[in-house]
């Protein structure tokens, strides 16, 4: 393909990124992927090529850009040589009208904008949040006990045990490692917020949010396969796929447990007051995973912020319940806003008097309200919200 067939195979793909956005349609990976199938002709140079100006092109324009063409002209701004692109050529884009307009710049939509500046992130974070994320990896102990020798590549050791990193795009999952379940592919923000549990072996723990099981893979090692560990979510699919990954990581002491949404208290009445440890993984905007799926600020509205704050306090509350006395509940969001942080833990604790918090103990983030903030910018992690609430 020429350049600028490339340019305009990756204009077409940010129109459907546009509409997906618009109408909560797949995601821009699959959406990417998908162009590659159905246009064989492109050879791997050009898919890296494409692919490159579709997030770049994303990551360029705050508010969603009207088209895939005026996305591309706002990275143009950024890129001037993109504009000989635009050369009218067979397969390439139009030439560049006069009155052609590139869409807007920015972090984020202007609302979306306003609430990162009122949870205390700048200028130089914002931009951070759209950088490109590492490839970090976790070294199981349930099938590693020292150093684990032969990866094709050497890993940075990072700041908490057996955490490694990678360059981004790094095929990890191609490893022989990988397949034998010796590493597990988790940013090490989140394996800071499974650490932050404390869980231990023996112990009772629900992990309440547990999603494909990446955090309860990490608990299940904590605990060195002992006790009883409950991984709950109301989504089948996703819960679906911890079967796998638990046989490939050697784990034996999952559980799983489908919830019925709105109905969540019944199928864990078994451990009403029972668990040490509850984790409390919640849903919430991914403001801090926007290095990952840079679109995502393209998907969220504030009604949907409304839903996620309102459903996270629900989480807490049916978590507090399953807490047995002297027991913890560790609530953690990929979100650097303080409605779905800072702020949900403020209003846990004035609605309930018998609850103190802890701050975790972590050699990274900074203090946020009763928890602590990790941030790409000053942790090199996806942005996270962790805190540690104690039951007397
Ligand atoms: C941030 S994700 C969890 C990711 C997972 N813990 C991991 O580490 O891979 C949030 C999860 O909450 C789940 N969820 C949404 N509503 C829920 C509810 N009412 N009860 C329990 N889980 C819910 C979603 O299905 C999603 O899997």
């Amino acid at each position: 393909m020429t350049p600028s067939a490339r340019l305009q195979a990756a204009i077409e793909i940010l129109d459907g990124v546009i509409d997906a956005a618009r109408s909560g349609g797949a995601p821009a990976d699959r959406l990417v992927a998908d162009w590659f199938k159905n246009h064989r002709f492109a050879g791997s140079k050009d898919k890296r090529a494409i692919r490159e100006h579709v997030y770049d092109a994303i990551r360029a324009c705050g508010p969603v850009p009207a088209s895939g063409r005026a996305a591309m002209l706002g990275l143009a701004e950024e890129k001037p040589e993109l504009r000989d692109l635009f050369d009218g050529s067979q397969y390439g884009p139009a030439a560049i009208g006069e009155r052609e307009r590139p869409a807007e710049g920015g972090i984020a939509p202007e609302w979306l904008e306003d609430r990162l500046i009122a949870s205390g992130i700048g200028e130089d974070e914002a931009a951070a949040l759209l950088g490109r994320a590492p490839l970090d990896v976790r070294i199981n102990r349930l099938k590693v006990s020292g150093a684990l020798e032969g990866l094709p590549e050497e890993g940075e050791a990072l700041a908490l045990p057996g955490a490694l990193r990678f360059p981004s795009g790094t095929q990890v999952s191609a490893w022989d490692a990988f397949a034998q379940g010796l590493i597990e592919v988790q940013d090490l923000g989140s394996q800071a917020a499974c650490l932050a549990v404390g869980a231990q072996p023996g112990e009772t723990v629900v992990d309440l949010c547990a999603g494909a099981g990446g955090k309860t893979l990490a608990l299940a090692a904590a605990m060195a396969n002992e006790g009883t560990l409950v991984a709950a979510d109301t989504d089948k699919r996703r819960l679906s796929q911890l079967g796998p990954r638990a046989e490939r990581a050697g784990v034996l002491i999952a559980r799983e447990v489908l919830l019925d949404p709105g109905k969540e208290a019944a199928a864990l009445e078994a451990w009403l007051g029972e668990a040490d440890r509850v984790l409390v993984d919640a849903p919430c905007s991914g403001t801090g995973t926007w290095r990952r799926n840079p679109e995502a600020r393209w998907r969220l509205s504030e009604g949907e912020l409304q839903k996620l704050t309102a459903l996270q306090a629900r989480l807490l509350r049916i978590a507090a319940d399953l807490v047995k006395p002297g027991g913890t509940l560790n609530y953690v969001t990929c979100s650097l806003l303080d409605e779905e942080g800072a702020g949900q833990v403020d209003a846990f604790l004035k609605q309930n008097p018998g609850w103190s918090a802890q701050k975790p103990d972590l050699p990274l983030g900074a203090p946020r309200g009763e928890g602590i903030r990790l941030s790409p910018r000053r942790d090199a992690t996806d942005g996270f919200f962790i805190a540690r609430l104690c039951k007397a």
